[in-house]
């Protein structure tokens, strides 16, 4: 192996301890709200270790399971008497929802400061102007990982491949704000490998499995790969061709053990900053 691994399990670790840390600091105990609506053993499963990671990080969570044949008056009102609880300062609706259900409104239900995963449309308003919000968790993590290898990005070129809402395009503004110049390459991008072997800075976050591979990382290139593709019965892989790209780049995230758990961590540290906020006091240094 060339390039050096960057360790997302070690770096979550570091974050939820500072988060744990920051969150006795407040006056009151931060409490985050989950709402998970049907029984997706996928979601469960995830939505019962965000309870586990939060209570740890101090923070008092809460699961709200709803049945899958919900209605989307009745998530509604599940999502408004939490944004009307003033012992919640965060509401992270588990998606996707089932598909007779609006997400759009719902997520429009949850207020901007209580919005810890990023995804209203105030927050998304936010990182488009520059101005102090919520940023979703999986770009934030991204971010962090990457400041960890290369604190100041100026001069350097990032290629973001991907332009989802919940991602892609948010990555690709928080490069900007870190004053990265940056591409972002999609689906319909013309000689996919040409511009990735631009980066400075490879982001991928496509959902197809090793799809960037390691003709297309420039030698010394940080890798970033946001996939979670499950291929096999256990078997997990992002949307880098690891084994190979490892060899080009220098540094670069695995799957598992990368950008994934650096969400939840992210998820934890956006908790605490939204019940400081809301409780008038600065949010912590090392939560920013
Ligand atoms: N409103 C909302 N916000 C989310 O952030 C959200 C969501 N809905 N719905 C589901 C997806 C999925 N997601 C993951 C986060 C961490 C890992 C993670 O830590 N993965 C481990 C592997 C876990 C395993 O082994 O299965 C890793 O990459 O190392 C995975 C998936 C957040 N999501």
């Amino acid at each position: 192996m060339s390039g050096a691994l960057i360790d997302g399990k070690a770096a979550a670790a570091a974050l939820r301890a500072d988060v744990a840390e920051a969150a006795l600091t407040l006056p009151r105990k931060p409490g985050l709200a989950v709402v998970l609506v049907g029984d997706d053993a996928a979601s469960q499963v995830y939505v019962g270790s965000k309870e586990k990671a939060a209570g740890k990080a101090n923070i008092n969570g809460q699961v709200h399971r709803m049945p899958g044949s919900s209605t989307q008056a009745e998530v509604l009102a599940q999502v408004k008497a939490l944004a009307e609880d003033d012992a919640v300062d965060g509401i992270l609706v588990q998606l996707p929802l089932p598909g007779h259900l609006d997400a759009d409104e719902v997520i429009a239900t949850i207020p901007p400061e209580k919005d810890v995963d990023g995804l209203t449309e105030a927050s998304a308003g936010a990182l488009v102007l520059g101005r102090e919000g919520l940023t979703p968790c999986t770009p934030q993590g991204s971010m962090r990982l990457i400041r960890q290898v290369m604190p100041d990005l100026s001069g350097k070129h990032a290629v973001v491949v991907g332009r989802s809402i919940l991602v892609g395009k948010p990555l690709a503004l928080m490069l900007l704000a870190a004053n990265a110049t940056v591409t972002m390459a999609h689906s319909r991008t013309k000689d996919l490998g040409a511009v990735c072997r631009e980066a400075d800075i490879l982001c991928v976050a496509v959902g197809r499995p090793e799809m960037v591979t390691a003709d297309m990382v420039k030698p010394g290139a940080i890798v970033i790969d946001v996939g979670i593709n499950r291929v096999a019965e256990k078997k997990l892989v992002g949307d880098v061709a690891f084994e190979g790209a490892k060899e080009v780049a220098g540094h670069i995230t695995p799957v598992p053990g990368g950008v994934g758990p650096m969400t939840i961590a992210c998820l934890l540290a956006n908790t605490v900053a939204a019940s400081a906020r809301r409780q008038g006091v600065p949010v912590p240094e090392k939560l920013r």
